[in-house]
């Protein structure tokens, strides 16, 4: 059944990735959400695994919130958000403190039914890249497979040049296409190591084969983004 679905026209999915938890992925992802609808682009966000909430996901609600829109149908009917565990923590243990295991192709099955309704679906992880969807299955391996395309959100803080050139090894390790990377400046830092850091960061994007990825800043008043780079997340130059 999946596969007939294949021909059909289908939305584009774009991952939004951090080098931890915490980091800022989704007031990220809902202020990529608001800026991609705002230039037209039938946009929703889902979040593959959310722990340590009941009930609707709290990441989709902050979406939504960002997004300037209520609840959809789509969160509601549970499409946006398929695994939900009480537990705060990975989520293959919050999975297994409730007997359960998480099946990712009800993952897949379920990104797909939003494919089919949006031009752009906007993935969040769940805290950073290699954390376990299920005892065998990383994040990072599960986004490989599915081919999809990354936006890595890091941050100032002291730790993140290590944290982000990780993630960053990762992602070419597995030849995961990173589309951008958002620099969330709410961690604010001292002044000359937030500057070094984004440098850093931009210099190994570079290195490791990313050059069409912009390093987009975001700070107090949002999302540092120009529409160039904005259309470049989702329609990469051709190398
Ligand atoms: N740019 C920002 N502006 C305002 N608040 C922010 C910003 N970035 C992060 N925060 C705050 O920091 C906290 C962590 O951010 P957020 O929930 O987006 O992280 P996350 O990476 O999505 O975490 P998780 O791994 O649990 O999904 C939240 O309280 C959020 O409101
Ligand atoms: C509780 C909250 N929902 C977090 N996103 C869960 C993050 C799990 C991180 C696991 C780990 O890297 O140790
Ligand atoms: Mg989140």
């Amino acid at each position: 059944m999946l596969f007939q679905e294949e021909r059909v026209m289908k939305g584009q999915v774009l991952v939004v990735s951090g080098i931890d938890t915490g980091i800022g992925k989704t007031v990220a992802t809902g202020l990529l959400a608001r800026r991609f609808a705002g230039a037209g682009v039938r946009t929703i966000t889902q979040k593959i695994a959310q722990t340590g909430c009941e009930g609707v996901s709290e990441d989709i609600a902050t979406h939504r919130e960002l997004m300037g829109i209520p609840l959809q149908e789509v969160d509601l009917d549970g499409a946006t958000c398929p695994y939900l565990f009480r537990f705060p923590a990975s989520p293959h243990l919050a999975a297994a403190l409730e007997g359960r295991e998480i099946d990712f192709m009800a993952i897949r099955r379920s990104t797909f039914k939003l494919q089919l309704r949006y031009d752009l679906v906007l993935l969040e992880g769940v805290g950073g890249l290699l954390v376990p969807l299920t005892p065998e299955l990383l994040f990072a391996d599960y986004v490989r497979d599915a081919g999809y395309g990354l936006v890595l959100v890091s941050s100032p803080r002291l730790g993140s040049i290590n944290h982000t050139l990780l993630s960053l090894e990762v992602c070419a390790a597995r030849h995961i296409p990173v589309r951008g990377l958002i620099y969330n400046r709410f961690f604010e830092a001292d002044e000359t190591i937030a500057a070094d850091t984004r440098t850093v960061i931009a210099a190994a994007l570079k290195r490791l084969g990313y050059d069409a990825a912009p390093v987009i800043d975001l700070d107090a008043s949002g999302l540092a983004v120009e529409a160039e780079d904005l259309q470049r997340l989702i329609d990469p130059p051709r190398r």
